[in-house]
């Protein structure tokens, strides 16, 4: 098989898991071995799909920055995928049962910028002045890959293992809040779940963003006014199913809380 024929029949394995509900094998082993650029492409395919469908792109979402969540996964580098609209949970409305097929939650911070971010070398001051302000932000991650038995190449094609997000409803202008200090609790069902700081994303959630507008600008595909970006967990994902409660507090910027219905539950399901 070609380079790229490759790439098309990975794109067309995770599509088709995505479709009938029914996770996939690994896909690394159609693709060259820890070929990223490759699985990246994978990707590109996706959201090309994605925007001719009419899925509006709102932001990114950065993966794999926390030492909890790399060794969960046993992936020692940064990732980024696509965030979609129509990916967006509102809080006070429950997932329906079935939205996901293995589905996990991560406590992060997230930021919309208000300017753009066009430079391949963006600093610190950049990023402070484009960001509009932040939010804390719970992000649903599910693999297409049956069992989460995914290497890096497994989960950049497959759109950094995005699932859904939820974001919390009051913005925090940065000059309000020490994001690197920021300490994070992960509650399900009441009981602690997950916890870290703001330096477990990569040093700060701010230096995650500074990798995400650096690699956007190198690919020409730079982060824009109005972008949403998740800078990724602060501490390890927790298992969800159905019937469960997350709430996620961020020191500084407050809470953010999502429900998974069960098939019984009644009324309104995002
Ligand atoms: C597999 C996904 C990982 C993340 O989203 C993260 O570490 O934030």
């Amino acid at each position: 098989m070609s380079a790229t024929d490759a790439v098309h029949e990975a794109a067309a394995v995770l599509r088709e898991a995505a479709r009938t509900g029914v996770p996939c094998p690994p896909v690394r082993t159609l693709l060259p071995e820890e070929d990223v650029a490759a699985a990246y492409a994978v990707q590109r395919l996706y959201v090309e799909r994605s925007l001719a469908e009419g899925r509006r792109l709102v932001g990114r979402k950065i993966g794999l920055t926390s030492p909890a969540v790399q060794r969960q996964l046993g992936v020692g580098q940064p990732d980024f995928g696509a965030l979609f609209a129509d990916m967006a949970v509102p809080e006070g409305l429950p997932i329906a049962p079935g939205r996901l097929m293995q589905p996990k939650v991560e406590a992060e911070v997230a930021l919309v910028l208000g300017a753009d971010l066009p430079h391949r070398d963006p600093t610190a001051a950049d990023l402070l002045r484009a960001t509009a302000f932040a939010l804390p932000a719970l992000e649903i991650v599910d693999s297409r890959i049956a069992g989460w038995d995914i290497g890096i190449v497994d989960t950049v094609a497959d759109n950094a293992s995005c699932g859904l997000y939820v974001l919390g409803g009051t913005p925090v202008p940065l000059d309000r809040v020490d994001l690197r200090d920021a300490a994070m609790t992960l509650t399900k069902n009441g009981e602690t779940v997950s916890q870290g700081t703001g330096r477990d994303c990569l040093g700060s959630p701010l230096t995650a963003a500074l990798w995400l507008a650096a690699t956007l600008a190198g690919l020409g595909d730079p982060l824009k006014a109005g972008d949403l970006v998740l800078t990724g967990a602060l501490g390890p994902m927790a298992v969800a199913a159905e019937g469960d409660e997350f709430t996620a507090r961020i020191d500084g910027l407050g809470t953010v809380s999502t429900a998974f219905a069960s098939a019984t539950t009644q009324g309104a399901r995002a």
